[in-house]
């Protein structure tokens, strides 16, 4: 049967990236349809018809329907990828600032698409993305709904591995679980190469030993000034150069605000991790991904929205059982959800102040 995959913020630079990944890509097949969700004002159709044309004009040949629904309520798909709302900037400069300004978006998109397509499967790329998961998954059933950012994370961590050891990414698998954020959790114990390279193999265990029990904290705080200097500088070759030589743990942590710091997103590297997730869950084979979840204690007994590696299909995730933590690894784990869940009701009662003052 022909697949329908929405994606709200289509326009934006996570969403056309999507868009550009999904056509080049052998993701979907001839026959089914990518829908750019508008957001029901003049202006926004007007720049999805042009989008839409575009792409037409640069991807016919796929035979993939390409559509503009104009109304949220009208909206039919099987997969919705949410990658709307503010991002990072001069005037939101933390994870905070940019809760108390998606929140309201994230609810009223909840909202509505729990009435519209209530058995899509979600993937929620927008940020703080454990907000978001956390919003959705009160509207419709939990297992519809995953954020992508371990998965980014998860890819960030193998390649910055791979690139010390001096292979490429596809020899490396490594998990990424946790926060989307300060509280990512990255597990040295589940990195291992796809290829049997003595060579190789001899250099990833003394990086193990060099990086495994370091202090990623301080190694972030040190180094965070460093570039801030060389950003103050424009010196981007040599703030990219000071990554090559941290902890993988710590160059996941900064170097997306280098590339954020000069293209005010990470668009293809995120449109990647979504495909990902999204390919998992159309072969449906096992495969594991990495997600943020809301959690009702199916994996470490956590409850609340966290990272954790799943096994994914079209009607849902369900936890994956390939991965074996360490007990410093699930201290770890059980910290971040902490943190997370401090973070989430932060925010609810930032929006509970916010309408209180309203009225
Ligand atoms: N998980 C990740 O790794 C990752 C990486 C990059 C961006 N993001 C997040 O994805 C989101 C989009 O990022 P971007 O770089 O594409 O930003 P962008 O500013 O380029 O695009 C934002 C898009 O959201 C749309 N939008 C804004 N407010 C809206 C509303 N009220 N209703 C409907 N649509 C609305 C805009 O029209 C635009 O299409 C942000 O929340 C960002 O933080 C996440």
């Amino acid at each position: 049967m022909a697949l329908s995959i929405a994606i709200v913020g289509a326009g934006g630079a996570v969403g056309s990236a999507l868009l550009m990944h999904l056509l080049k890509s052998s993701t979907l097949q001839a026959g089914d349809e990518v829908v750019l969700l508008g957001r029901g004002t003049p202006e926004s159709s007007g720049r999805l018809f042009a989008i839409r044309m575009d792409l037409l004009d640069a991807f016919d040949e796929s035979a993939i329907r390409i559509s503009v629904c104009e109304s949220i309520g009208d909206l039919k798909a099987d997969v919705v990828i949410i990658a709307a709302g503010y991002t990072i900037s001069p005037s939101r400069r933390t994870r905070r600032d940019l809760a108390a300004s998606n929140q309201p978006l994230f609810q009223s998109l909840a909202a509505k698409l729990s009435r519209t397509v209530p058995n899509a499967l979600f993937l929620i790329v927008s940020n703080p993305v454990e907000l978001a998961v956390g919003i959705f998954a009160a509207h419709m059933e939990p297992q519809r709904v995953i954020g992508i950012g371990a998965q980014q994370d998860s890819l960030r961590f193998a390649r910055a591995i791979a690139s010390q050891i001096g292979v490429h990414r596809s020899k490396v698998r490594a998990s990424v679980l946790g926060e989307h954020g300060q509280a990512m959790v990255p597990l040295w114990s589940s990195v291992h190469l796809t290829l049997d390279e003595p060579e190789t193999a001899s250099r990833l265990a003394a990086l193990i030993e060099r990086f495994e029990n370091s202090d990623t904290r301080s190694e972030v705080n040190r180094t965070r000034d460093t570039l801030e200097s060389l950003l103050a500088d424009h010196q981007l070759a040599a703030a990219y150069e000071v990554m090559e030589h941290v902890s993988p743990s710590t160059r996941i942590m900064l170097e997306p605000f280098i590339t954020h710091s000069q293209i005010h997103s990470t668009p293809n590297a995120t449109a990647n991790a979504t495909l990902e997730i999204l390919g998992a869950a159309l072969m449906a084979d096992g495969r594991r991904v990495h997600g943020q979840v809301q959690l009702h204690g199916q994996f470490q007994g956590i409850k609340g929205v966290c990272g954790v590696p799943l096994e994914v299909r079209l009607t849902g995730w369900q936890v994956s059982s390939q991965l074996r933590l360490t007990a410093s690894e699930i201290a770890d784990l059980h910290a971040a959800a902490e943190a997370i869940e401090v973070a989430i009701q932060e925010s609810r009662k930032t929006e509970c102040e916010l309408l209180t003052h309203k009225r």
